[in-house]
């Protein structure tokens, strides 16, 4: 199981993700955001990680090029589409660098998930005008149904206390921590970090030890490095 912690502002919050086993970390490009971090101090951040850390940008709505601009000048490995971009937008960029967040109020909205072309979905929970960083839990029913199709991050509200038996009602590819983990906006807690990190490890233990022989779907990776 994967896990990526997203919205990191402070250098002690990431390292202390990383050490823990975060296999990727989201950095937040929407300047609405509480967690937002500005290029110049993403690329700081991003160059002290240990290398095999994954690192995510986090764009809503934002112009191609300058989604492209802020990938070179960061390093950033892959690119988190968190607003409303169209799929003509995503098919700018290689499919294999994309995640999607998607978030299907009904069974009528799951069809349209077809059309993105990414490497995985990322459901979250979407609240008014937020788009993302809610604490509100996503539909673990649709999630059960999109990760049979479809590589799946479940996001949305997910914390140290309830991470465990999402993991195992939805069997999902990965999960996306970020509220659950914090004091404040974009101030993580690292003892929540550990906890959380903890909890997903020893879930994901347990299932494997439950799994069909020649049941490979564990062995796919979403955040690894992509080739564009
Ligand atoms: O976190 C934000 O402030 C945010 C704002 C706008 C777009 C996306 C945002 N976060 C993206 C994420 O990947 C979050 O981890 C995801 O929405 C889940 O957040 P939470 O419910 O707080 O765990």
């Amino acid at each position: 199981m994967e896990i990526k912690i997203c919205g990191m502002t402070r250098l002690g919050d990431a390292l202390a993700a990383a050490e823990n086993g975060a296999n990727a970390l989201g950095f937040i490009f929407y300047p609405r955001s509480p967690r937002y971090v500005s290029p110049e101090k993403a690329r700081e951040l991003i160059r002290r990680l240990p290398p095999e850390v994954i690192r995510v940008g986090v764009f809503v709505n934002e112009p191609v090029e300058r989604v492209k601009e802020i990938r070179a000048f960061c390093g950033l490995d892959l690119l988190q589409l968190h607003g409303d971009e169209s799929p003509d937008y995503c098919r700018q960029f290689p499919s294999s660098v994309l995640i999607r967040a998607v978030s299907p109020e009904s069974e009528e909205d799951l069809p349209s998930l077809e059309t993105w072309p990414c490497r995985a979905l990322l459901l979250d929970r979407r609240e008014g005008a937020l788009y993302g960083g809610t604490g509100r839990l996503s539909n673990w029913e649709l999630a059960v149904r999109i990760r049979k199709r479809f590589p799946l991050i479940l996001s949305g509200g997910l914390n140290p206390g309830n991470i465990g038996e999402a993991i195992r009602r939805v069997v999902p590819h990965a999960v996306d921590v970020n509220s659950g983990v914090e004091s404040s906006p974009g101030i993580k807690d690292p003892d929540k970090i550990r906890a959380v990190i903890g909890e997903v490890l020893r879930t994901s233990a347990a299932g494997e030890e439950k799994r069909p022989a020649g049941d490979e779907r564990g062995n796919y990776r979403i955040f690894s490095r992509a080739r564009d």
